[in-house]
């Protein structure tokens, strides 16, 4: 912890929204409301400080800044004046807020009602460089100056619970009157050796089992396309040339590049020419006769019985898939597998409260490589069909590795993954303890990367997954009329689809009392 937050006494300060400084023990200063506050209140608004990366490298990191510093949208370092460089963290925070880059401040709004007495906290994300005190948002002051100390006895709610003030909180009552172990339950990984490998049947989810990858004669798919015999082998090259030359082939790659161009027949052999509708036009000067369609293989052969099926329809590439042997789950992995859903499902609750579709995704941080990013489903308010969540964070993903930061502090606070509005997210530039390297996934978005969700997602966010080749995806309930990831298909599993992510379906959740609020349409797209 920084020096400043062994401060014993707090600033007398109290702002016009009610907020005043206090401290607790373990925190230093923090943010606690002198009076009601009621939900969607901006409690503050902080201007920012910018400092360019090379000063801030130079100078301010080796300062007491760098537990209030973090990166901000245009890479340079950022230190929020006024409370905001007081809020403390809380995994269950009750403020969240909005970066605007045009203003060069910070918003910050309560994201539920809050009683007298009550910390604010905000969600720094899942980087700590500090061991959190963190006994949710609801923790009453315990240390305090004189004054605060004597508001605070006389102020009811400080009524001792028997635990110190700590009782509840893990359970926290959100917005919508549910509680987060009605969904969950209490974690059963929390006990025991982080490191001890567990079997699939002792997780929290079931891994869905793929179909074997070995195509049937029936089932290998096919597309017409045209070829033209070339009986002469002299001919061959030539035809080739035109073939090149004429930008057919080119222009049939992605159609027909798994397929070999030649397919020979005793003396004689046949060029594969294109696979559009219309047969293309031979120059006569290659001396060939006319063209004519067949069946061939729609996809390149991933297993040796599948490279035999389809070359004997047209000689056909084989591109095993590569096997990475399934990664073992360690007790720890799976606490914050649970971790990981509790904070969905929050999510999607607080989304719900502020008349959004309770659908929420988030995807980990990844330890020295990627930040942790969330997006909650915002195609109520934006009227656009296509704001699913899974779009929007594979899209924030998308802009952090556009972004590349190129340099994070140690201690710089990592903007959370918290469910403030898309547009705030827009704005977020997360900050790991080390300069992130992008080590994978350069080339695809989601490589390496697990997203947890609250709903199956539909068809289209399944296929945005795939392209975005996603490691894993866990997902709470099942949409057996439109899921992509196993409920109405498995875009995974699909025949000829080049990647292959594993599907977790959540144990528990079903016939729950709190996945009420997680209902939806049964038709709806996720
Ligand atoms: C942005 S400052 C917050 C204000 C700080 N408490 C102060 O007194 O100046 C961040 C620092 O607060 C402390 N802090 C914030 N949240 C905390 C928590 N939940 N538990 C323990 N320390 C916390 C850590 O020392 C961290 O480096």
């Amino acid at each position: 912890m920084n020096d400043s937050t062994k401060q014993p006494q707090a600033p007398n300060h109290l702002n016009s929204t009610g907020c005043a400084i206090r401290c607790t023990p373990g925190k230093g200063r923090g943010v606690y409301a002198a009076r009601d506050i009621p939900a969607q209140t901006v409690v503050e608004i902080s201007p920012v400080l910018l400092f360019d990366q090379q000063e801030y490298a130079e100078h301010g990191r080796h300062t007491l800044l760098d537990h209030y510093t973090f990166v901000w949208k245009d890479g340079r370092m950022a230190l929020a004046l006024g409370l905001g460089s007081l809020f403390n963290h809380s995994s269950a925070p009750n403020v969240s807020y909005t970066l605007d880059t045009a203003t060069e401040s910070i918003c910050y709004t309560t994201s539920r009602s809050i009683q007298p007495g009550e910390e604010l906290c905000i969600f720094y994300g899942h980087k700590l460089w500090f061991e959190p005190v963190d006994v949710g948002a609801a923790v009453r002051n315990a240390v305090s100056n004189e004054e605060d100390d004597k508001a605070l006895a006389d102020d009811e709610a400080l009524a001792d619970d028997g635990f110190g003030g700590l009782a509840g909180l893990a359970v926290e009552e959100n917005a919508m009157g549910a509680k987060d172990e009605d969904v969950l339950g209490p974690c059963p990984y929390d006990e025991g050796d982080s490191d001890e490998v567990l079997e699939d049947e002792d997780l929290p989810f079931t891994w869905l089992k793929p179909p074997p990858e070995e195509e049937e004669p029936g089932s290998v798919r096919t597309i017409q396309a045209w070829v033209v015999d070339i009986p002469d082998p002299r001919r061959t090259g030539r035809a080739l040339k035109w073939l090149k030359d004429s930008k057919l082939e080119s222009a049939s790659e992605a159609a027909l590049g798994h397929l070999k161009r030649i397919r020979k027949h005793g003396p004689t052999s046949a060029l594969l020419l294109t696979a559009g509708p219309v047969a293309p036009t031979i120059p006569a000067d290659l001396e060939l006769s006319a063209p004519y369609t067949v069946s061939v293989p729609a996809s390149a052969a991933l297993t040796p019985p599948s490279l035999a099926l389809k070359t004997a329809l047209w000689p056909t590439n084989y591109t095993p898939r590569k096997k990475d042997a399934p990664e073992k789950w360690t007790r720890g992995r799976a606490r914050g597998a649970w971790e990981a859903m509790r904070y969905v499902v929050r999510g999607a609750r607080e989304a719900k409260g502020e008349g959004e579709l309770p659908i929420f995704a988030h995807i980990p941080a990844v330890e020295g490589e990627t930040p942790a990013f969330s997006a909650r489903d915002t195609r109520h308010r934006t009227s656009h069909p296509l704001r699913h969540a899974v779009i929007d964070v594979i899209r924030q993903v998308a802009e952090y590795r556009a972004e590349a930061p190129s340099s994070a502090s140690a201690g710089t606070i990592d903007i959370p993954a918290t469910t403030t509005e898309l547009e705030a997210k827009d704005e977020q530039t997360s900050a790991t303890t080390d300069t992130p390297e992008i080590k994978n996934g350069q080339d695809y978005l989601l490589t390496g990367l697990t997203l947890f969700i609250t709903h199956e997602p539909c068809i289209m966010c399944s296929m945005a997954l795939l392209h975005s080749r996603v490691k894993e995806v866990i997902y709470l309930l099942p949409m057996h009329a439109t899921g992509g990831c196993g409920g109405a298909a498995c875009l995974p599993w699909l025949q000829g689809v080049n990647h292959r992510f594993r599907i977790g379906r959540w144990k528990e959740a079903k016939g729950e009392r709190g996945t009420e609020v997680l209902k939806l349409n049964e038709g709806l797209d996720v």
